[in-house]
C-alpha cells in the first residue's frame, strides 16, 4: 500500500508547486541563473539546456540546497527566497543531484532509511516506504548490497529510491537517466509518468529523446534563462529539414536554441 506523504496531508493553498519570479543564483561568482520565470505544475517537466545553461544551479535552488541572490522563488507553497520554513518544504521534496554522496558502508536499505529519516517520515512509515522506494527502481534483490559494490547505474537508481521515498510532491532529479541501461531507461520512463500523475516532476537531461517520450512537457533554458516552454509535440513543430538532429524533438531544440542565440546577438 502507497504511504500517503507529509506534502499530501499539508494544505495546498498555492496555484504552482514551483513559482520562480525573475530568479537569479549564482554558482561561485557566476550568475548562472538569471533572471528566470518559471511555473511548474503537476506532471514530468523535462529541463533542456546546453552544457553551463545552468540546469543544475536552478535544480540546487529548487531543491533549497543553494539561496537565491534575487527574484522570487516559491516551492510548495512557501517563499524559499524570503522567510519560509524549509523544513516544512524539505519534507515535501525529492533531489537527486547530479553527484551524490553516500557512506560507502551503508547497504542500499541503510542509505534509503537514513534519507527517509532526514526527511523526518514518521518512524512506523519508513520501513514501508524503503521498501516500496527499492522496488519502485527494480533494486529488490539488492536491498541488503553495500552502496560500494554497485555498478554506476545501480547507484543512479539507488540515488533515485532515495529521492521518491518520502513520495514528495515536488521530485527533482538532476541526469537521472545517466549510466541505466536500455531496460533500466524504459522502466524508469514508465516511473516517471506514474509519479507525474500527482506529483511536479523536473527532470534535467541531455537525452531529448527521454524528454520525447516521458515528459508532458518541456523547459528550455540557455545562460540561465528560460527560452521556451511548451510540450514535447510543439518543440517538435519548431523544427525544419534544416536543422541539426536526428529527430524531429532534436530538430526542435536546435531550432528554438538557433532562434533564442539569434534575438541575443541582435
Ligand atoms: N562553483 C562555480 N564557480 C563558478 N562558476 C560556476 C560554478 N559552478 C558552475 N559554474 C558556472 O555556472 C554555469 C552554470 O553551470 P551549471 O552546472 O548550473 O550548468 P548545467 O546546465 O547544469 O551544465 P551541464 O549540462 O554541463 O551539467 C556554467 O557557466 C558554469 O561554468
Amino acid at each position: 500500500m502507497r504511504t500517503v506523504s507529509l506534502a499530501e496531508t499539508a494544505s495546498s493553498t498555492y496555484a504552482w508547486p514551483v513559482h520562480a519570479e525573475k530568479l537569479q543564483v549564482r554558482a561561485g561568482r557566476h550568475l548562472a541563473v538569471d533572471e528566470l520565470d518559471m511555473r511548474l505544475g503537476t506532471g514530468v517537466h523535462g529541463l533542456l539546456g546546453p552544457n553551463g545553461a545552468g540546469k543544475t544551479t536552478l535544480m540546487r535552488a529548487l531543491a533549497t540546497v543553494v539561496k537565491a541572490s534575487g527574484g522570487r522563488l516559491t516551492v510548495l507553497g512557501g517563499e524559499v527566497t524570503g522567510n519560509a520554513d524549509l523544513r516544512q518544504v524539505r519534507r515535501g521534496l525529492g533531489y537527486l543531484p547530479q553527484h551524490f554522496g553516500f557512506y560507502p558502508r551503508f547497504t542500499v536499505r541503510e542509505f534509503v532509511e537514513y534519507i527517509a529519516w532526514l526527511k523526518e517520515m514518521p518512524k512506523a512509515a519508513i520501513p514501508g516506504a524503503v521498501q516500496r522506494a527499492v522496488e519502485r527502481v527494480g533494486l529488490a534483490d539488492r536491498a541488503d548490497t553495500r552502496m560500494k559494490t554497485l555498478s554506476g547505474g545501480m547507484l543512479r537508481r539507488a540515488g533515485i529510491a532515495q529521492a521518491i521515498v518520502n513520495d514528495p510532491a515536488v521530485l527533482l532529479l538532476d541526469e537521472p537517466t545517466v549510466g541505466l541501461d536500455p531496460e533500466q531507461r524504459l522502466d524508469f520512463r514508465e516511473l516517471l509518468r506514474e509519479i507525474g500523475l500527482d506529483s511536479c516532476v523536473l527532470v534535467s537531461t541531455h537525452l531529448v529523446e527521454d524528454v520525447a517520450v516521458a515528459c508532458s512537457d518541456v523547459v528550455l533554458i540557455s545562460e540561465g534563462r528560460l527560452v521556451w516552454q511548451g510540450t514535447a509535440g510543439q518543440l517538435a513543430e519548431q523544427g525544419g529539414a534544416g536543422d541539426a538532429g536526428d529527430s524531429a524533438t532534436e530538430r526542435g531544440y536546435s531550432a528554438v536554441l538557433r532562434a533564442y542565440r539569434g534575438r541575443v546577438s541582435a
